[in-house]
């Protein structure tokens, strides 16, 4: 099958090489020259592990390429959509102008019976919008809505083998040729029996804001009981090792520590509140608005723990922040907590050295104020303070040993409760967690 994938930043790049890798023709289209130029040369301008195999793989068989070209898509009978929707500058909404150029530089290509298919993150409403665009131009075009559930720095296993498969598709006989095609194009894990629900427009952009607010929801209800914790003088960890062993609710997303970031959560629940409210049911989504002010307080909360231990003061005392990605195994810091409290600190005169193994080229394009070390043995020489922000694996494993005698004091604060306590004090450390003794 041929496909068009319009948009290749993260979801993008990874659908399009994907899509090769399981046998289809595809050619991806970016405005963006750089993008595209690293892409079709079999680079990936973003850190995903396994991608650049898939980018050389799908150029070695011919099935991939890459163009800025809109015209590109021609020929292509399935379009999917993944460009950006981000928060409106200034507000809470989702802006879908990217979303909107995309279906109109699509329009001159298109040939009746081509589906375009959503897979972008978008407020309810949008597909059937669209779908009366489509038909408004006598496009002959059908849409679909596809969400994408991928998790950056397992993106490639997760487009490979999806956990599920949605498609909101419209009434009728069109709604079946629409879901034919996509069970052409996901015939790999249809074959290997993946749940598949077919549903209309509505309850599939529903499906993604849906599964990203109940993820928030968790993360900031663990870090609710972390304050309570901290107050009480508990243990949220051991907290949640016993609430996670009762299978109905689980023990993943439960990790407390300085809270959720990136570039879906914060903003989709926000945009779904926006959303909510929009269509004059506000109340419904209230709770959101309460999952992002505990998530963001954790921030502050952090930061707060750095001046109080260092007594009061950081000025001019050196932190160590191991950590800028806003989750490991990524070099992505959109709304970084881990970046955000290295900024904080630096904003209260902190002499910041900040480490990360793939996030300091990001951090350093928004943040040229802060110090960086690539090294992280250099970022802690002669610390007054050791901040864990992104629980990189080569940070779980520092061994307190060996790098206390690295660092001016032995105060270790750790933002994501990853490093073994009893270890770090055991080796004359100063240790606090967020929501533990
Ligand atoms: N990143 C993820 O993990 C992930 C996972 C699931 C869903 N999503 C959703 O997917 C969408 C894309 O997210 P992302 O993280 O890949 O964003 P991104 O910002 O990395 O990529 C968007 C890309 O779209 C390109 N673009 C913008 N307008 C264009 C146009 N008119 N024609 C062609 N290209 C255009 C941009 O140049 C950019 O490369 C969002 O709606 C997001 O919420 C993202
Ligand atoms: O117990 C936990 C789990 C996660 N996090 C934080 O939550 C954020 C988001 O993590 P994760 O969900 O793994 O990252 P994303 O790659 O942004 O993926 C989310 O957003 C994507 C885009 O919508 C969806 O496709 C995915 O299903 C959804 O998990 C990160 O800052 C994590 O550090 C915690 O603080 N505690």
């Amino acid at each position: 099958m041929k496909i068009s994938v319009i948009g290749c930043g993260y979801l993008g790049a990874v659908h399009a090489a994907s899509m090769a890798q399981l046998g289809h023709d595809v050619v991806g289209v970016d405005v963006d020259v750089a993008k595209v130029e690293a892409l079709a040369s079999g680079s990936a301008p973003i850190f995903e592990p396994g991608l650049e195999d898939l980018l050389r793989a799908g150029a070695a068989s011919g099935r991939l390429a890459f163009s800025t070209d809109a015209a590109a898509v021609r020929g292509a009978r399935v379009h999917f959509v993944a460009v950006g929707t981000p928060q409106r500058r200034g507000e809470n909404a989702a802006d879908l102008t990217y979303v909107d150029a995309a279906v109109e530089g699509l329009l001159p290509h298109l040939r009746p019976g081509d589906l375009v298919v959503g897979k972008s993150t978008v407020p309810v409403g949008t597909a059937a919008r669209l779908q009366a665009r489509l038909d408004e131009a006598g496009s002959g075009a059908t849409l679909a809505w596809n969400p994408e559930f991928l998790r950056e720095g397992f993106a490639v296993q997760d487009t490979i083998s999806p956990d599920r498969l949605v498609y909101g598709v419209p009434p009728g006989r069109r709604g079946e040729e629409a879901r034919a095609l996509l069970d052409e194009v996901y015939a790999d894990a249809i074959g290997r029996d993946t749940p598949l629900i077919v549903t209309d427009f509505a309850t599939a952009e529903l499906v993604k804001v849906a599964a990203n607010a109940f993820l928030a929801t968790k993360i900031s209800f663990i870090n609710a009981m972390a304050e309570i914790a901290d107050a009480a003088g508990g243990d949220v960890t051991a907290l949640a090792d016993a609430i996670g062993h009762d299978a109905r609710i689980g023990r993943r997303f439960l990790n407390a520590g300085i809270g959720f970031g990136g570039g879906c959560l914060p903003k989709d629940i926000r945009a779904f509140a926006a959303r909510a409210e929009e269509l004059g049911r506000g109340e419904s989504t209230a709770f959101l608005k309460e999952v992002d002010a505990i998530n963001l307080r954790r921030r502050q909360q952090m930061v707060d723990m750095v001046v109080e231990s260092l007594g009061g003061v950081v000025y001019q005392k050196k932190v160590a922040v191991l950590g800028l990605a806003f989750k490991p195994e990524s070099d992505d810091v959109r709304d970084s907590p881990a970046l955000d409290v290295a900024v904080r600190l630096n904003g209260l005169g902190a002499h910041v050295v900040a480490t990360d193994p793939a996030a300091i080229p990001n951090s350093l394009r928004m943040h040229p104020q802060l110090g960086f070390a690539t090294d992280t043995l250099d970022a802690l020489r002669g610390a007054d303070a050791v901040v864990l922000v992104t629980e990189w694996p080569e940070y779980r494993a520092l061994d307190p040993v060996a790098v206390g005698g690295l660092v001016s004091a032995k105060l270790v604060l750790d933002g994501r409760n990853v490093l073994d306590a009893g270890a770090w004090r055991a080796a004359g450390w100063t240790y606090r967690g967020m929501g533990r003794p």
